[in-house]
């Protein structure tokens, strides 16, 4: 007898940095032979709708939602929309979803094997399990940078640190921090402001999860994931790198194939290892006299070829078109492009994960988002750190510190940079120098690790292969387990 489809449900928060993991997470389950209901807000839902592919069996439910009641304006349900305070204020409403996911847990009609919720959703491990659901966490950021983040969220406050360096009370080995790594909603936190409110009631809560999911690999990742299960006591699993939908649509990206095929043809012009690829990731940007420095040095790095997929510039609309004259030094695109045909500019969005699995891309200038630098160390290629926000730089630190796969550029998009710096660290990661050599030669060493982690072969199954077969066998032990109590407990009762 054919075995049953179990159906898993899906829950992110509503920005598309957390959607679209669970997106990608969705499409790997709904792979592995599962029923798939990814929940989200009505507007989420109906943009998602028009995303998923023809022959995706993916269900989308509604919860409801009313941003005006909250404060927020019209029609908010994602935080694309909205500005950095307003994210915030969104983020700590969000709770206010527990009574309509469970009544959504309620109306279903049969009990999913399991709950995978968004990190932001700690609560929701109480309300799955009020139905006898296993439950976890998805975390779409890597185990070190999490550590650190729950650790200063949980040691406030640090404004009495300014000007120190400092460690985690609670993760020693994630070793120094300096307080230029910290955001300013962290820096200004203390007992008394939402975040933090939210933070301490969300954080704890992870404790009431079955367990913990990480889009990374246990042998590369270990410093946080052991973090976590010290801290938490519950399941931690690496089933990382899981692949973004092949299709850069799906990405978010809007080009045709005939313009991926553009940079191919670029690419496969130039020599093997001499391009420098340059993308501050879906959200983050830089300032314009950060943008200026950057493409003076790109100026002065006659022997570098770049992609630069160029974002506007803080103080400018994130919609706006391309302002070569107003956002780079005169004549910068006509010189590297036209005249010496070795930089190309490409306004907002490239085809990335094309772009670093091409063997003339030589290293990455990267914002250090976690699905960014999985993309580039799973080519080998190593990374140039330019940390804006979030646990970017504890990204930057560990990659460069741990791992020695990065040097780190620059700091947030606030602060005053020199191009004649960032050409030096350029030359270290593409020169031929000993640091140099020595990082290329540690990102092929993680190159092979990642993809040993995924193997998935008769005789041999790779540490994410198997964390994924574990977590699934822990969900389905689970629901048999109380599927038994059920029916003791009916039988007990008749
Ligand atoms: O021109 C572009 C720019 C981005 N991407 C893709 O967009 C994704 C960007 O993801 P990531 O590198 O993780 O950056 P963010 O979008 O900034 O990610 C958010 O989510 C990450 C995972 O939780 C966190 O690590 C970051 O701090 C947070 O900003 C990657 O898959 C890229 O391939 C493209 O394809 N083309």
């Amino acid at each position: 007898m054919e075995k049953k489809k179990e159906t898993i449900l899906l829950f992110p928060f509503m920005a598309q940095g957390h959607i679209i993991p669970f997106l990608t997470l969705a499409f790997k389950l709904e792979k592995k032979g599962y029923n798939i209901i990814f929940v989200n807000t009505p507007l989420n839902i109906k943009k998602l709708k028009s995303s998923l592919p023809q022959n995706s069996s993916i269900s989308l439910l509604e919860i409801p939602f009313n941003s005006l009641e909250h404060g927020l304006p019209p029609n908010t349900e994602n935080t694309d929309s909205l500005s950095y305070k307003l994210s915030i204020h969104f983020t700590t409403i969000s709770s206010s979803l527990e009574p309509s996911f469970r009544n959504l847990i309620s109306s279903l009609i049969e009990k999913p094997l399991c709950v995978i919720s968004d990190m932001f959703f700690g609560w929701s491990a109480n309300v799955a399990h009020e139905f006898g659901i296993f439950h976890v966490i998805f975390s779409g950021a890597g185990g070190f940078g999490l550590a650190c983040y729950y650790s200063m969220w949980l040691n406030l406050p640090h404004k009495e640190t300014k000007n120190f360096v400092f460690t985690m009370p609670d993760f020693q080995e994630g070793g120094n921090l300096d307080v230029s790594q910290l955001n300013p909603s962290l820096l200004e936190a203390d007992s008394n402001d939402p975040y933090t409110n939210f933070n301490w009631k969300n954080l704890p809560s992870w404790i009431n999860s079955d367990g913990i999911l990480f889009n990374t690999v246990e042998g590369l990742d270990k410093l946080g994931l052991t973090y976590f299960r010290r801290k938490l006591g519950i399941q931690v699993w690496a089933i990382g790198p899981i692949p973004w939908p092949t299709s850069n649509k799906q990405r978010g990206g809007n080009e045709t194939g005939e313009e991926t095929e553009k940079f191919i043809k670029f690419l496969d012009e130039k020599e093997e290892k001499s391009v420098l690829y340059i993308s501050f990731g879906s959200q983050n940007r830089i300032s314009t006299s950060q943008m200026m420095e950057l493409a003076k040095a790109l100026d002065n790095a006659s022997r570098v070829n770049f992609i630069w997929a160029v974002r506007p510039p803080l103080g400018f609309d994130i919609n706006m078109e391309f302002r070569a004259e107003e956002w780079l030094p005169e004549g910068f695109v006509q010189r590297v492009f036209e005249d010496q045909n070795r930089g190309l500019i490409v306004p907002k969005w490239a085809p990335q994960v094309e772009i670093l699995a091409h063997k003339s891309v030589g290293a990455f200038l990267t914002h250090c988002g976690w699905n960014s630098i999985l993309e580039s160390l799973e080519n080998g290629v190593p990374l140039l750190g330019w940390p804006i926000a979030a646990e970017q730089f504890y990204n930057a630190k560990f990659l460069e510190q741990d791992v020695g796969v990065c040097v780190e550029v620059a700091r947030g998009n606030n602060s005053q940079v020199n191009h004649e710096d960032i050409l030096e660290k350029i030359e270290v990661v593409m020169g031929v120098n000993d640091r140099g050599n020595e990082i290329r030669r540690k990102a092929c060493e993680i190159k092979e690790m990642i993809s040993n982690a995924i193997i998935d072969d008769e005789d041999f199954k790779g540490s994410s292969i198997r964390a994924m077969d574990e977590f699934l066998n822990a969900a389905e032990s689970k629901n048999k387990l109380s599927n038994d109590v059920k029916i003791n407990g009916n039988m007990s009762n008749s």
